[in-house]
């Protein structure tokens, strides 16, 4: 790239969606106003080459749209309405300009589906690999956010979609390289690591319907949120292995690679939460009645904090393994 000031504002979109947008990109901060009776949303991750993605298991769109849905799901697991983002981008020079603009591509296009407002962000030059950080901006009705400590004794845990399945195509990619190629089965698992898609409507519905909800959304893997959720409420969650909800593209994994790639694969980016075993009639009519899912996979009950697997009448603790950037899996 030649230009820092002409790569901005060639990114700098045209139009807004967000009508309380005061002040975008072009000055050193963006401004924007919100109403007495919401409560602002704010997070950040972050993706590093080699560590979140390689070149050979994401194309530059992918990077984009991944980085965007990542945070857009943490959204989601606040039960929050997605408004604002900023991108913060070390570019190293072995990334050429319409691979950049394929990855602000992938930005827009996520970004379009929720009416998000890209308002700043940075750019800056690496002799590194590509770093991408985005941090959304989100609203919620002021007490309906959706924290990771609300479990309780006699409450149920659900899941809103399939698990296991991004990790199972991150596998494939690995296996096969970029180009594949990969049946039509694969095909599923390797897009669905590819482009998540954040469980924004899910999360409304658990945010609007006014219930005593925990959420959590999966990035490290249901094990480990599941453990979040755990700790954060001090409360024992029991998860029934024959509930856990494997999508039919997997049937063809022995069991126990199935189970795995479930508890500590990561990555999928639906919500885990856990809700009262009364209110889960209402819950899922209307996930039902939108076309979502909701999968109750176990219960909460008394006891010391953590999770165990409950098969064949046996509880098997569930340790705090899946994605840690520290950590070597066990
Ligand atoms: N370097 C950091 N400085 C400050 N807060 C951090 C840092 N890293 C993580 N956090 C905070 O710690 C909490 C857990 O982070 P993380 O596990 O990354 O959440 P998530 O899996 O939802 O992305 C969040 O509240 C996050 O904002
Ligand atoms: C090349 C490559 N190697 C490994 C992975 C697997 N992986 C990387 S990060 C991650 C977990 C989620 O990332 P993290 O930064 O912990 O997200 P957060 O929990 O903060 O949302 C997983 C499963 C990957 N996606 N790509
Ligand atoms: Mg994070
Ligand atoms: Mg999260
Ligand atoms: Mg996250």
């Amino acid at each position: 790239m030649e230009d820092e000031f002409a790569f901005i504002s060639k990114i700098t979109p045209e139009e807004t969606y967000q009508k309380e947008l005061v002040r975008g990109i072009g000055d050193d901060a963006a401004v924007y106003s919100g109403a007495d009776h919401m409560e602002q949303v704010v997070c950040v991750d972050t993706m590093v080459e080699g560590v979140h993605f390689r070149r050979d298991t994401l194309s530059p769109y992918q990077i984009g749209k991944k980085g965007l849905a990542i945070n857009v799901s943490d959204l989601a697991a606040m039960g929050a309405i997605p408004t604002y983002y900023l991108v913060s981008i070390a570019i190293p020079s072995s990334w050429t300009e319409e691979e950049l603009t394929q990855l602000y591509q992938g930005m827009n296009d996520l970004a379009k589906t929720y009416q998000m407002d890209l308002v700043g962000g940075d750019t800056v030059s690496t002799n590194d690999v590509l770093v991408l950080t985005v941090t959304a901006i989100g609203k919620v009705e002021r007490g309906r956010a959706r924290y990771r400590d609300q479990a309780k004794p006699g409450d149920l845990i659900f899941l809103t979609g399939y698990a296991g399945t991004s990790a199972a195509g991150l596998d494939l990619l690995f296996e096969k390289g970029f180009t594949g190629p990969f049946s039509r089965e694969e095909q599923i698992l390797v897009k669905s690591h590819q482009e998540p898609t954040p469980h924004i409507a899910e999360g409304r519905i658990l945010s609007t319907l006014n219930k005593r909800i925990s959420l959590n959304d999966v990035s490290d893997g249901v094990a480990s949120e599941a453990n979040e959720i755990a700790e954060a409420s001090q409360a024992r969650l029991i998860i029934e292995r024959d509930k856990l909800p494997i999508h039919d593209v997997m049937y063809t994994y022995p069991p126990e690679k199935q189970l795995d790639y479930a508890l500590f694969g990561g990555e999928d980016f639906i919500l885990i939460g856990t809700l009262p075993k009364e209110d889960v009639k209402e819950v899922e009519a209307e996930f039902l009645s939108q076309g979502l899912m909701l999968q109750v996979i176990g219960f909460v009950e008394e006891g010391e904090p953590g999770v165990s697997l409950l098969e064949e009448n046996q509880r098997n603790k569930v340790e705090k393994n899946g994605y840690n950037h520290f950590k070597k899996r066990g």
